[in-house]
């Protein structure tokens, strides 16, 4: 699938230029044009590999929003035609998606994304998804509470949202602020396969995973996850049946960006490995697994040929905002903001109003 990436603030700065990374590195061409953009000069001269813009200049300076993210979408709305004009080019005719990436529990990326893809949907035909990263449960009540008004907003706006919890991809133990590197680094290769899905093969059968297969799962809009394993694999197809259904268990109940994300309206299972190596019995079953567990009648499945000698299991799904995770989160944010709103009697008057309000 060939995107346009746009990465808002520190961590979408920072996994765009994974991305952008990963996908040169590997030669998948499927990552057309990637800009990163913040209130924070200094995040944006630690990229190298993509293009920047500051924005908010005239209201603080270069100095970031400091989580305000109402302040972000301030920021944002004020220089959004200069974004929108520096995109000319990044967008290509030949994108079949565009994706904005932030964190949301900070301020330029959680209120600055949702008023991006608002934009981007007036002015583009395509798809405009958000790559939204979750803060991890030990990040503050600000922190929560910021993520669930972007989080709301973002479901309003854009075509569908895949999330990332700071909390899934790193090792136990880890600080989540160590983790970045990890957690930026499994972001790309996940995400970066997801994207090269039906960029990478040349004359290859026709169980090969397609673009459009990825755009018809995320057609379910809300709340999308991703999921992946490996597990070393016979060179004969036959054998390799059960490690099919092992990685894509591993894939959905282990390895995904939103754990305990499993029901879904829609998923595609995208098996990678030695075209030789993969057994179609194995894919079958394995497809008829996702389709008891999402609770899905829509489970799409395509291969991935790549030259390893591992098997593996990339699980996408759409739809998955029912599942118990998603809930789960926005009972924290809907906490936070509670708690963040009887601490300041200025704001007494709101706790009337619905507890997560959107940004715009
Ligand atoms: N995975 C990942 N998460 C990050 C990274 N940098 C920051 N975060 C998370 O993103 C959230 C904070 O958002 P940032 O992107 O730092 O904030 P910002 O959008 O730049 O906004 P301000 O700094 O307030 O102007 C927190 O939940 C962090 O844990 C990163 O490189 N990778």
């Amino acid at each position: 699938m060939k995107v346009a990436l746009i990465g808002v603030g520190q961590a979408g700065g920072n996994v765009t230029e994974r991305l952008a990374r990963f996908d040169a590195n590997m030669g998948y061409g499927a990552v057309q044009g990637a800009l990163a953009v913040n209130s924070a000069e200094t995040d944006l001269q630690s990229l190298e590999f993509v293009d920047t813009q500051l924005i908010g200049a005239d209201r603080v300076n270069g100095h970031g929003v400091g989580a305000d993210n109402e302040l972000g979408t301030e920021v944002m709305q004020s220089d959004i035609q200069q974004i929108l004009d520096g995109l000319d080019g990044r967008v290509t005719s030949e994108a079949e998606a565009i994706f904005v990436v932030a964190g949301l529990g900070g301020g330029t990326g959680s209120g600055g994304a949702p008023v991006l893809v608002h934009h981007l949907q007036q002015i583009y035909d395509i798809p405009v998804y958000a790559l939204g990263v979750l803060p991890g449960r030990n990040e503050g009540a600000l922190y929560q509470a910021n993520a669930g008004r972007s989080l709301k907003t973002l479901l309003r706006e854009a075509d569908s949202t895949l999330l990332i919890d700071n909390d899934a991809w790193h090792e136990q133990g880890e600080s989540v602020e160590g983790a970045f590197e990890t957690i930026n680094e499994k972001i790309a290769k996940r995400v970066g396969l997801l994207f090269a899905s039906g960029e990478a093969v040349e004359g290859v059968g026709e169980s090969v995973v397609d673009s459009s297969e990825v755009i018809n799962t995320l057609r379910a809009g809300g709340v999308a996850a991703l999921g992946y394993a490996t597990e070393i694999a016979s060179e004969d197809s036959s054998e390799n049946i059960t490690t099919a259904m092992t990685v894509s268990r591993q894939a959905l109940l282990t390895g995904t960006s939103l754990p305990e994300a499993t029901t879904a309206d829609s998923a595609l299972l995208v098996v990678a490995g030695r075209p030789d190596a993969i057994p179609r019995k194995g894919v079958e079953k394995a497809r008829h697994w996702l389709e008891d567990e999402t609770g899905s009648m829509q489970v799409r499945g395509g291969d991935f040929p790549l030259d390893s000698d591992r098997l593996g299991a990339l699980v996408l799904l759409g739809g998955a905002e029912r599942s118990d995770r998603v809930q789960a989160f926005m009972d924290r944010a809907r906490e936070a903001t509670d708690e963040a709103e009887s601490e300041s009697t200025d704001h007494a008057d709101r706790l009337t109003d619905d507890r997560l309000e959107n940004l715009f």
